[in-house]
This record gives C-alpha cells, structure tokens and sequence, in this order.
C-alpha cells in the first residue's frame, strides 16, 4: 500500500508529491483589514488555490516573520476559524492549521482541519497532548532560536547534523505523547535561524532525513534565501527561484511543498512525474 496521511477522514496519498497552498489570514494580507473581508477574501484565495491544483491548504493566522507582532489565542481564533469552516465545507481537500498553539490546534480539527503544521515542532506549553488529543498528522519542523531574533546570526557547527537530531527528538517526544509514527512528517524549517548557505546545505542533503521514516514537507516559497540568490528584492518576483527550489526539493525526498504559487509548482511536478514514470532500463536490456 503506497504511504498517505488520514486527515480526519480526508486521504491525502503521498504516492507522488503534493502541493500544499498558503492562505494567510492576516489583516495586513487583504485589503482594508476588516474582519469580514479578511474571511472573504481569505476563502476566495483557497477555493482559488484548489482550483490550481493545491492537494490541500495551509490556513496561518499568525504571521511568523520576525518581528511580526505576536497575536493573541483569542484574535488567532476569530481569523482561523471562519475560514477553516467554510473551507472544509466548499472543498474536498485537507485542511491544515498553521499554529503552534495548542488552543488553536484544538479548535481548528473541531472546526475542520484535518492536520497540525506546528514551526515549534510542538514545543510550546500543552501542544504535545492538544495534537495527540486531534489525532490528526502533525508537520514538525526545525527553527533556531524564536521568529524574533531568529535571524540576527544563525550558527551551527554542522547544520546537517543538528537538524537531524533535533527532529529525532521531536519526533521521540511526539511518539512518547501518543502520535503514532504514521501521523507525523517533518520539515528542515528554511529561513528558520538559518543563513541562505545553511539553507542551500540543507537543501542539497535533504535525502540524509528520509532515514527517519516520515514524509518530509519543504517550504521555501518566496522566501529571503532565493532572493539573495537571485536578486529578487520583491516576493511576488521570487516564483522562478520557489519552482526551481521545491522541484529540487522533490527531487531529493520532500513529499509536500508549501507554496504560494500553486499552478506554477503543479505544471513543474508535472515534468518531474513525467520522468519518473519512465521505467528504469532492465540491466540485462
Ligand atoms: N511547515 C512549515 N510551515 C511554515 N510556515 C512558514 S511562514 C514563512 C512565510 O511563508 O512567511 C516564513 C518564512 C520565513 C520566516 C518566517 C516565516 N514557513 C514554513 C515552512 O517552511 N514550513
């Protein structure tokens, strides 16, 4: 039976890679910041999403970026909610929580999100028992330090290696918590507390994580690394370098991208599953 995540009923099969699409609900995201448009425009941007191929979304209701002000449980919850439900409901596909907070965890699968995407890897107070009580996947990812500072002047000794044995011990500690190995996936956390070397690095070595058993989700859409890289001082100019990066990522392991740009990154896999399903010559051919 080829691998795939149970999302509260709604089967994602990891038999090839799937793409997942951002949709921030953050006020400063949509137009006047009003609450009804945010919800609106917030659904919109998913159905939209789906429409180019998502095979689910990710709904944040915080934004990460350092120096991002942080948001309160109850304000996260008044932007998540409304959109995790009429999304569940105008959509078949899952529906994933972007949050570390075990609140918001609780509240977005009762509301209809069908998997846990936590950037603390379940590190915050209660987020361990709130995603075992979910029983839904959860992404663990890899951050140094806090959104805050994260970036002032990441170090490792061996990234690689350090990654590696942080997820190791999330990945024990959610399974000491009840999440059985089959629900959980993990992901290298670019732009995370690391530099756009350490990124690269990661990126090039990402087969080293397979051994671990779950599925591996990249996420290095738009993101400050790829500008570096290709002078891109813009966001929105940074779709080239995200399909070129999450194809690569494919490439060597990820099952899930995080993306933006959906039809982009959809027509792309679209190549790469082209060439993999031309059979391997036959040694004695
Ligand atoms: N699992 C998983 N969840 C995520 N949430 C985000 S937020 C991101 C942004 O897109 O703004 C971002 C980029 C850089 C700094 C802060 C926040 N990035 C990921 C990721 O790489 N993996």
């Amino acid at each position: 039976t080829s691998p795939q995540l149970d999302c509260a009923g709604r089967i994602l099969r990891l038999d090839r890679a799937r793409v997942m699409g951002i949709v921030n609900v953050t006020p400063d995201s949509f137009s006047d910041g009003g609450a009804h448009d945010t919800t609106e425009a917030a659904v919109a941007h998913g159905l939209k999403l789906v429409e180019e191929g998502a095979d689910l979304l990710d709904i944040g209701g915080e934004s990460t970026r350092p120096g991002a002000a942080p948001v309160s449980v109850e304000e996260e919850l008044r932007r998540v909610i409304p959109v995790i439900e009429q999304l569940a409901a105008r959509t078949q596909v899952p529906i994933s929580i972007d949050t570390f907070k075990p609140e918001v965890m609780r509240a977005a699968v009762a509301a209809g999100a069908g998997m846990i995407n936590d950037i603390y890897g379940l590190r915050q107070e209660g987020a361990l028992d709130a995603a075992a009580a979910t029983g839904v996947p959860v992404v663990l990812m890899h951050m140094q330090g806090e959104p805050g500072h994260m970036q002032a002047d990441p170090h490792y000794d061996d990234v690689v290696a350090e990654v590696h044995g942080f997820l190791v011990q999330r990945l024990f500690a959610a399974e000491m918590a009840g999440i059985a190995k089959k629900n959980l996936l993990i992901d290298l956390g670019f732009g995370f507390g690391k530099t756009t070397a350490h990124n690269m690095t990661l990126l090039a070595r990402s087969e080293r994580f397979l051994e671990l058993g779950v599925p591996m989700l990249a996420g290095l859409s738009r993101k400050r690394s790829l500008g570096e890289l290709t002078g891109r001082d813009t966001p929105s100019e940074r779709v080239a370098a995200s399909v070129a990066a999450h194809l690569i990522a494919v490439q060597r392991g990820a099952r899930i991208v995080r993306v933006h740009d959906v039809a982009a990154t959809v027509d792309a896999l679209k190549i790469w599953q082209a060439v993999e399903a031309v059979p391997t010559p036959r040694a004695d051919a």
